[in-house]
């Protein structure tokens, strides 16, 4: 089993310190929940693990080797968090360039992709695409998977259904999620850990979502 090790983020932008010493680790077979208020920097922190944000500094790496952009080699695999696959290609198509050959069978026996695998992507509702582009990454190649803000646009039904799939993915790979439907993340993730100026904080107890100031307690 491989480890994912993030340690010693620090971000500012135009002077402005957003992360400061961040530190998380996440193990194939677990799913970590990352929590925070808007504009904590929760986005920024899966650009910088995926290697898309330069940071003023950072350590990110797998087994104890240095990554450098999470993105080579299909190491590390971010669904972003607005969407991002393009409008014209047909969905079968499409996800047979991004579906990890082993994962096929499962990912084409999943209902969403049995209704729409001769559909284009623009004609998708938002919520359906929502969903296709989680499962596109949840089933690609890579050992580590960021997702940013899944559930959003997701019904609670559909939620639900989704949820299993998190899990199951989870076996095999290591899985960072965030978004602001926190009873979801809570569910799903085996530890969740608070942003909150800047710094991680690893919750032990739920109650500590409230004492940090995430959750009102009311
Ligand atoms: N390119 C940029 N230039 C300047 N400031 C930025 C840039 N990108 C993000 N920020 C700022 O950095 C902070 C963190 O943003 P980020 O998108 O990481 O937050 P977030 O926790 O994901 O927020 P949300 O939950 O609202 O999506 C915010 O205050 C944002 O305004």
């Amino acid at each position: 089993m491989k480890t994912l090790k993030v340690d010693s983020v620090q971000l500012e932008f135009d002077g402005r310190k957003i992360l400061q010493s961040v530190y998380l680790n996440c193990t194939q077979g677990e799913v970590i929940g990352l929590l925070g208020r808007n504009g904590c920097g929760k986005s920024s922190l899966l650009k910088i693990i995926f290697g898309t944000l330069e940071a003023n500094y950072r350590y990110v790496s797998i087994d104890d080797q240095f990554i450098h952009k999470g993105y080579h080699n299909n190491r590390i695999a971010y669904l972003p968090q607005h969407n991002y696959l393009p409008a014209g290609i047909e969905i079968e198509k499409l996800a047979k360039q991004i579906v990890d050959p082993q994962s096929w069978a499962e990912f084409t026996a999943l209902p969403l992709f049995q209704r729409n695998a001769g559909k284009k992507i623009h004609e998708l509702s938002g919520g359906e695409l929502r969903q296709l582009e989680t499962m596109l990454i949840i089933h690609s190649r890579a050992d580590f998977i960021l997702l940013d803000e899944p559930f959003t646009h997701i019904s609670p039904i559909q939620a639900e259904e989704f949820k299993p799939v998190i899990r199951a993915c989870a076996k095999r790979k290591g899985i960072i999620v965030t978004d602001h439907q926190y009873y979801n993340i809570l569910e799903v993730s085996d530890k969740v850990i608070l942003l909150a100026d800047g710094v991680t904080k690893h919750i032990n107890d739920n109650s500590e979502l409230i004492t940090y100031g995430y959750l009102s307690g009311k």
